[in-house]
């Protein structure tokens, strides 16, 4: 029941705690299920839901200005009408059916007091019933036929809005775990959106209210004619409040709330299972000739934890069909019997009105039964519908995240620059923690790199190299000390024009979801349709002879954001639409994960990375943008001898005046022919110069060069 279902209102500011006095800690099976109890849910209290409801009020501007937004789209004024002209209609029928059953109950009555039946009044209002069932099919149809592009006009239009949003998101702010939380209610619980769950809910509320109106209308209508009404309604209200009562307290779950086990033996069997299910182990499996011990290990454990190895949400509806018997269960199979008891005792006492009190009896049930759930539910939705509302000002929300990097305001370079000149970069007392860690990574770091120098810093891992290119970037801010860049403070100068300015390769690339074109084009999008230029900056990068042998070239997609959907195929079948066909999809359907890369080694790959930097940095200079420092972390520590020698070559008869900064842990060609090199150690930077001086100082790069150089000569 909790599955697929997110908690009515996403978890707030604050903390969890399940060690707390206010969570309620239950076992079940392997099982610890921890559940916040908040009183507040248990009693409705009303200065809190008063809250809450001033809460969506502040909302609603921003659902006015959802449906203006929605009017500017193409036809949806037209749309949207049609759809609450035919909502409208739909919410009529029933009571118009109603009507008619009244009609058909007073024949009886006629008939038995006085043994005639008007035939054809008989016939117009079976006729009319009848129309009744039709009119409702078909207005529930022409409501989909309106809603479907309405929604996927509402839909697409928010999906820009999100895009955007996120698009411009930096770093920091995206990692921001309360960023991330309001990006998450910006889409919406259902997956329609939650632009669309409110015009949805919307038309679900006023139909439920005209449906409540004219069911009334006529219900009032009906009861001044029964004797024995009111007291079949109170009966049929009361049950139905009942029973909608206690299907409530089952389905709602509460709003925070953790599992966890603490079962070693079904944990390992967990990873077991993953590991002969997943095919990235095939290789260590059968190589290390495990299949046995896996399948032994597998039984000992199974046989262990028995017939509690089972996931939580298996153990948690265990557990509830358990508890079926409950006296909450028992006591609305009783209520579910009053009115017919009762319609016994008032036919004991009042025996000459027993057939017309039988037909009552059922309209009355079906009637109020209807309505309640109607009303009901219209209670329930106006709750969810304060969720939706809330979500919408979210989604307004999201484009005024401010970004934690704030943009500068002096333009770069200025204008007796000339762009191709290599720039100038000075740390000065630059320390920095990680938003997420209390670690330092860089610790009051001062070093200055003067225009077209190559610069190198070594280190070891997790010494803070990294890092250092990412302050430079302004991916993150130092959180002491400042760094320049052509003697400014770069918190002073507009973002883009920094970034223009700077060429980077991360150590941790990606290989972007789209083409290869693609892949390398995004270096500089300015030329993105360029096909000549992609290829030259592929040549630069050493990957123009991979590109050339894979059968679609520049288009191939390393892996495809959408896939294709098909049958298991006949053996024979190696290709479909072009592409090989992937048995691992197939594989996929009996719980094996599925492959679907266009797999390139770690090499290949780092080839394509380090295109995209050439696209940026050498393509840049015609466009005029002027690339001033280029940043290399690690380019070639998947490549083999022969390749990062010509990497590195083509780095330096192409680089003309530019400031490059490598960072790296191998010594050799490139720490050797630095103009500085700079020796971090431990989040610090314990020695800086040239190669010849650092080794006369024999310290810590001393050591490490001669570590390095040893394990030739030996
Ligand atoms: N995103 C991050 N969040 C938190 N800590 C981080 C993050 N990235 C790096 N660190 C930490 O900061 C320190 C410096 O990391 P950095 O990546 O700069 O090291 P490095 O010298 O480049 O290492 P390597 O040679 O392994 O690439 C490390 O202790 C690392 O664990």
């Amino acid at each position: 029941m909790y599955r697929g279902r997110r908690s009515k209102r996403p978890a707030g500011k604050g903390t969890f705690n399940p060690d707390a006095a206010t969570v309620k800690h239950s076992r079940l099976g392997i099982w610890e299920l921890y559940e916040e109890v908040n009183p507040s849910q248990t009693f409705v209290q009303v200065p809190s839901k008063f809250k809450e409801y001033r809460e969506y009020a502040e909302c609603l501007p921003y659902v006015w200005r959802m449906f203006r937004d929605i009017l500017t789209l193409q036809d949806c004024h037209m749309l949207l009408v049609l759809y609450g002209v035919v909502t409208a209609l739909a919410a009529l029928v029933p009571a118009v059916s109603l009507w008619f059953s009244a009609q058909l109950l007073t024949i009886v009555q006629v008939a038995v007091d006085t043994r005639t039946v008007d035939k054809q009044l008989l016939f117009r209002i079976a006729g009319g019933r009848i129309a009744c069932a039709l009119a409702e099919r078909v207005f529930r149809h022409l409501q989909n036929i309106v809603a479907t592009p309405l929604q996927a006009r509402v839909k697409r239009f928010y999906a820009l809005h999100i895009f955007h949003a996120l698009a411009r998101l930096d770093l920091p702010t995206y990692e921001d775990t309360s960023v991330q939380r309001q990006i998450e209610a910006s889409y919406s619980r259902s997956g329609n959106g939650p632009a669309w769950d409110v015009i949805r809910t919307s038309a679900g509320l006023a139909s439920i209210v005209m449906q409540i109106v004219s069911q009334l209308t006529v219900l009032i209508a009906v009861l001044r004619e029964q004797p024995e009404g009111a007291l079949l309604t109170t009966i049929a209200l009361v049950q139905t409040t009942f029973e909608y009562l206690s299907l409530k307290h089952m389905v709602i779950p509460p709003m925070i709330w953790a599992a966890t086990t603490q079962s070693d033996d079904y944990v390992r069997m967990e990873g077991l299972k993953r590991l002969v299910n997943n095919s990235e182990h095939r290789k260590e499996i059968v190589a290390g000739n495990l299949g046995e011990y896996l399948t032994e290990e597998y039984r000992r454990l199974s046989k262990q934890v028995g017939d509690h190895a089972m996931d939580f949400w298996e153990t948690k509806r265990y557990y509830e069909s358990r508890a079926f018997l409950k006296l909450t269960s028992l006591l609305q199979t009783i209520v579910g019997e009053v009115p017919l008891v009762a319609f016994s005792l008032r036919a004991v006492q009042y025996p000459a009105s027993i057939p017309i009190s039988l037909a009552s009896l059922n309209l009355l049930r079906q009637t109020v039964q209807g309505f309640a759930f109607s009303l009901l539910s219209l209670l329930d939705q106006s709750d969810s519908f304060g969720v939706q509302i809330a979500d919408i000002k979210k989604l307004y929300e999201i484009e005024n995240i401010a970004n934690h990097v704030a943009d500068g305001t002096e333009q770069f370079p200025v204008d007796d620059i000339a762009p191709e000149t290599g720039v100038s970069i000075e740390f000065r007392n630059v320390s920095f923690k990680y938003p997420s860690s209390e670690k330092h990574a860089l610790r009051n770091v001062s070093f200055t790199i003067r225009p077209g120098q190559l610069c190198v810093i070594v280190g070891s891992n997790g010494s803070g190299k990294s890092t250092i290119l990412k302050l430079m970037t302004r991916l993150y801010e130092p959180t002491e000390g400042s760094i320049f860049i052509n003697g400014k403070d770069i918190r002073d100068l507009q973002l883009a024009d920094l970034r223009r300015r700077i060429s980077v390769l991360f150590q941790d690339y990606t290989h972007f979801p789209l083409s290869i074109k693609d892949n390398i084009a995004l270096g500089n999008p300015e030329f993105a349709n360029d096909d000549e230029k992609i290829m030259e900056a592929a040549r630069l990068g050493g990957a123009a002879d991979i590109i050339k042998e894979l059968p679609e070239g520049l288009d191939t997609y390393l892996n495809r954001p959408v896939r294709d959907y098909y049958s298991p195929m006949p053996e024979g079948t190696k290709t479909l639409f072009g592409r090989k066909v992937d048995y691992g999809r197939v594989r996929g359907a009996g719980g094996m994960k599925a492959q679907s890369t266009t797999s390139l080694s770690g090499g290949q790959m780092q080839r394509l990375a380090v295109s995209r930097t050439f696209m940026r940095s050498i393509m840049s200079d015609e466009s005029g943008a002027g690339v001033g420092l280029l940043l290399f972390d690690e380019p070639s520590a998947s490549l083999d001898p022969a390749a990062e020698h010509d990497l590195f070559e083509r780095l330096r008869q192409l680089r003309g005046q530019k400031t490059m900064l490598f960072s790296s842990h191998r010594f050799g060609n490139l720490t050797r022919h630095a103009d500085l090199l700079l020796y971090i150690n431990n989040s610090v930077v314990e020695e800086s110069g040239t190669h010849d001086e650092l080794l006369k100082k024999d310290g810590g790069y001393a050591h490490i060069w001669k570590l390095q150089a040893q394990a030739f000569l030996s």
